[in-house]
């Protein structure tokens, strides 16, 4: 048992000040927001449909401010536990587990995250005091993500892919099945102007892709994180109080045979006017169970563009689990400087591809 004790309800979050500075303005990209609660009315799917074949911002997503922020106190008051006591629940990163608490393996790695597992018997886990005691509320949200945002977007999937049984992508991510979702904690650290500048080029974490199916990324007004448009430019993506960003991840790129995109994106330095703070970001990641095998669905779209047996190289069958575990234990080695490079073969052939 531990002997540090949080108050019972964690002090109110406040959110930054949005950024005032014109080149971040000049430069958020236009993410047409998909009304989420446009499902439950008739033409609701196919209307919805158009819109999803990149980068999603979803409004009509039933959670409230005053909610979203209990969470983001919690993210803040998760770091500010002693070092030791965050210790305690550290994740095994080497074996490509990132459930629990991941510090900061140097200088140079300037995250810390706390997952939260969904709310299984297989993950259950010991938390620090201050996250049991929010433990009901937590799982609450992140049930409703499950239910109320994942579900509803992996029918529209299935109807974009004109699969005959609209449930054949919930029907691969039953929560009670076994396989890994969380809700991710997190906190960026800002490096000293002058060697984010020189060393790191003002990027926090390189252009990548998620290795889940989406991954949903709550309200956070610090202008950091960016998405690569088809033309190249990365621009900003301008996080809306009403809306949750979802990442296409690359679950649903090998699920579509490439028709649907893993949303590449980065994070980098925020401007001066909001960079002299930790960022933190509220993040659920969802992934399919754990024995789905990731190759392209028998769609009758696929079959008319001829992209129904791309299997992205794989010299092997891969599961979902397999491709996160690998993915994860690579980026381990590269943080504790065990490979140069992020790049390189990931699993059965198939590279991870980072974007400058
Ligand atoms: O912090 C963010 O906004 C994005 C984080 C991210 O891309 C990730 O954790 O995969
Ligand atoms: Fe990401």
């Amino acid at each position: 048992m531990s002997s540090f004790r949080a108050a019972e309800s964690p002090a109110p979050y406040e959110y930054p000040q949005e950024t005032r500075e014109k080149c971040v303005k000049v430069q958020y990209a236009n993410l047409e927001a998909l009304d989420i609660s446009k499902m439950e009315q008739p033409e609701g799917t196919a209307a919805l449909a158009k819109q999803v074949l990149s980068f999603i911002n979803t409004n009509g997503h039933g959670f409230s401010d005053e909610e979203i922020r209990r969470q983001y106190a919690l993210c803040r008051d998760v770091f500010e536990l002693p070092l030791e006591e965050r210790r305690r629940f550290a994740c095994d990163t080497a074996k490509g587990d990132f459930r629990g608490y991941k510090e900061r393996a140097n200088d140079r790695d300037i995250v810390e995250m706390y997952n939260i597992p969904k709310f299984t018997p297989e993950h259950s886990r010991p938390h620090p005091q201050l996250i049991l005691d929010q433990l009901d509320e937590i799982k609450d949200f992140s049930l409703r993500i499950h239910n109320n945002l994942l579900l509803p977007l992996l029918r529209l999937f299935a109807y974009v892919l004109e699969l005959d049984d609209e449930d054949f992508f919930v029907q691969r991510h039953r929560y009670e099945a076994e396989g890994l979702e969380y809700l991710r904690y997190m906190k960026y650290h800002p490096r000293p102007a002058a060697t984010d500048a020189a060393e790191f080029g003002n990027v926090w974490t390189p252009g990548h892709s998620d290795y889940n199916t989406l991954t949903f990324l709550f309200h956070q007004p610090v202008a950091s994180l960016q998405v690569q448009t088809p033309e190249g430019p990365w621009r900003y993506v301008r996080s809306r109080p009403d809306a949750v960003v979802v990442n296409i991840a690359d679950a649903l790129e090998f699920f579509s045979g490439g028709y649907l995109k893993s949303t590449i994106h980065r994070v980098v330095r925020p401007p001066p006017d909001q960079a002299d703070r930790p960022r933190l970001s509220l993040i659920y990641f969802a992934r399919p169970e754990a024995k789905v095998t990731l190759k392209p669905v028998a769609s009758p779209l696929l079959r008319r563009l001829g992209m129904h047996d791309q299997t992205e190289g794989f010299t092997h069958e891969v599961t979902a689990e397999e491709w996160a575990r690998a993915r994860i234990a690579k980026d381990h080695k590269f943080r504790v400087g065990e490979v140069k490079s992020r790049e390189g073969e990931i699993i059965a052939g198939v590279s991870q591809k980072l974007y400058d």
